[in-house]
């Protein structure tokens, strides 16, 4: 076969060439590279699909499209300012959106006495949000059509469709997030240039589906919003950018933007007057300072293992917080410390925020650098659910009785989320006698419904999770509550 070959200049006086066998620039070679990027997106495309079926393609859209935020105002610096030139720009209190569902779920109530309220609103509700995603999902099918050739010639999705699947081991449809079926998860191993896959399903087999362990599930019917939060987005649709935070007349931010989705692992800690709270994974620490706003932590521990990025948590601080070091740290109101979570010991909070590292899907989408799919990250990702573990387990134990661990990830594995709260639940039953009630806020989520689209009991058995959508695109946000009862 004739054998393309290019030649190099190496010197300008001899005149002496270089022969390359493949010219690293040359365009065959950078469109065959498959950057982190496209590595991210191949495995989700194989993974995400079997879990989330015809949602997949919304939701894939939605993580390659532009983020939401959503801005929390600081109480500590121009607030009263701040809401109110948001309002002029068009956006919306949280609380209000929140209370409005609130008053409409109760009419609802009061209109069926019966109780069927809910059934009710549930069913309308999937129904437009039906017709809205049938609409999404034809464009996307047109424009995914128009995409492929050129890409999906050397990716792994194609080379997958092509694979036979060992059907046996592939989600129960029926129960996509059951423990059985997300324990067994194994996508056909025989992948030519895909070793890294091998390991990483049977690290799946850690999720032993024999064990069996009881498990305490209670409904909560609210998610109290603190008073003193308020928090701004754009409703459904309304794609507008917030302008960037300025600083007031102490020279702190007027608020701090984030994604939407963060903002629930908060509201689901139930903070409330005099707790000492733990944020176990802090940085860069927009849930710490997100806690601070409510007001009622009389303690707040910011503890991340990279000091790096401890370092970024009190830039954070410094930015919001006026005389942070004097009126914060000096009064031991914020510590920052800089250890491992598996092995914090000793103190006892009432409520921790174990928000772990995980695959961070969107951002994985996103940017090469650092990316958690990059080759030289392989260990590191496979060994994550095991590290995350190691973090909840630890944060059950340390929370005292009564108190209340939120676990959450921004990512959509089912491995990742609820997956780890099983095998966490299944070693604290084991290695000890301390009892946990897992809460199923379904019923408490349904005010925020007109904000997030929440996949909850049907495709969660624990926790819940927000799911990207372009109208409303947040998250992807997973978060489970549990409280210690013994
Ligand atoms: C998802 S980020 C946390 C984001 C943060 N909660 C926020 O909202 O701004 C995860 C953090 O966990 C930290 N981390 C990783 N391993 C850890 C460990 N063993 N103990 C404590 N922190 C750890 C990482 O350095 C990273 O900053």
């Amino acid at each position: 076969m004739f054998s393309y070959s290019v030649f190099k200049r190496v010197s300008q006086k001899t005149k002496q060439f270089v022969r390359y066998k493949h010219r690293p620039d040359h365009w065959s070679i950078l469109r065959k590279k498959i950057h982190p990027i496209d590595k991210a997106l191949n495995h989700m495309d194989d993974f995400y699909k079997q879990v989330f079926n015809e949602k997949w393609l919304r939701i894939r859209k939605a993580m390659l499209g532009k983020q939401k935020y959503v801005a929390v105002i600081n109480n500590f610096g121009d607030d009263t300012e701040a809401m109110q030139s948001l309002e002029l720009t068009g956006a919306l209190n949280m609380r209000t959106l929140f209370s409005l569902e609130q008053g409409y779920i109760k009419e609802e109530k009061l209109k069926n006495m019966n109780n069927k309220a809910m059934d009710k609103i549930l069913r309308l509700d999937e129904e437009l949000e039906q017709k809205i995603q049938n609409k999404i999902e034809k464009e996307a099918n047109e424009s995914a059509a128009q995409e492929k050739p050129t890409a999906s010639d050397f990716s792994l999705a194609s080379s997958l469709e092509k694979a036979k699947f060992d059907t046996r081991r592939l989600i129960d449809i029926k129960d996509p997030l059951s423990t059985e079926a997300l324990h067994e998860f194994l996508p056909a191993t025989e992948i030519k240039g895909r070793e890294d896959f091998i390991p990483e399903s049977n690290h799946y087999k850690m999720y032993d589906p024999e064990t069996h362990f009881s498990v305490k599930m209670e409904k909560e019917y609210d998610l109290p919003f603190p008073d003193h939060l308020n928090i701004y987005c754009y409703e459904r649709d309304n794609k507008s950018d917030f302008d960037s935070p300025k600083r007031g007349c102490t020279d702190v931010f007027n608020y701090y933007l984030m994604d939407g989705g963060s903002i629930l692992p908060i509201l689901a800690l139930d903070l409330r007057p005099g707790n000492r709270f733990l944020d176990m994974c802090s940085a860069p620490g927009g849930k710490s300072l997100l806690a601070l706003q409510t007001f009622f932590p009389d303690v707040v521990v910011s503890n991340d293992s990279s000091l790096s990025r401890l370092n970024r948590v009190r830039s954070v601080y410094s930015q919001f917080l006026y005389d942070f070091q004097e009126k914060w740290v000096k009064t031991g109101k914020i510590r920052l410390t800089n250890r491992d979570g598996r092995i914090i010991s000793e103190e006892e909070y009432d409520r921790i925020l174990v928000d772990v590292p995980c695959t961070t899907d969107r951002h994985s989408l996103h940017e090469n650098e650092n990316n958690i799919f990059k080759p030289s990250r392989i260990k590191e990702r496979l060994n994550l659910p095991e590290l995350q573990k190691e973090l909840l387990v630890n944060a059950l134990k340390l929370v005292e009785r009564g108190g209340i661990v939120v676990y959450s990830t921004c990512s959509l594995s089912p491995i990742q989320n609820d997956g780890v709260v099983h095998v966490a639940l299944k070693q604290i039953w084991e290695e000890t006698n301390m009892e946990f009630v897992v809460k199923d806020l379904s019923p408490a989520l349904l005010q925020t419904r007109s904000v997030f689209e929440i996949a909850g009991k049907g495709l969660l058995r624990y926790g819940h999770l927000v799911l990207p959508k372009p109208s409303q695109n947040y998250g992807p946000t997973y978060f489970c509550k549990l409280q210690k009862i013994k």
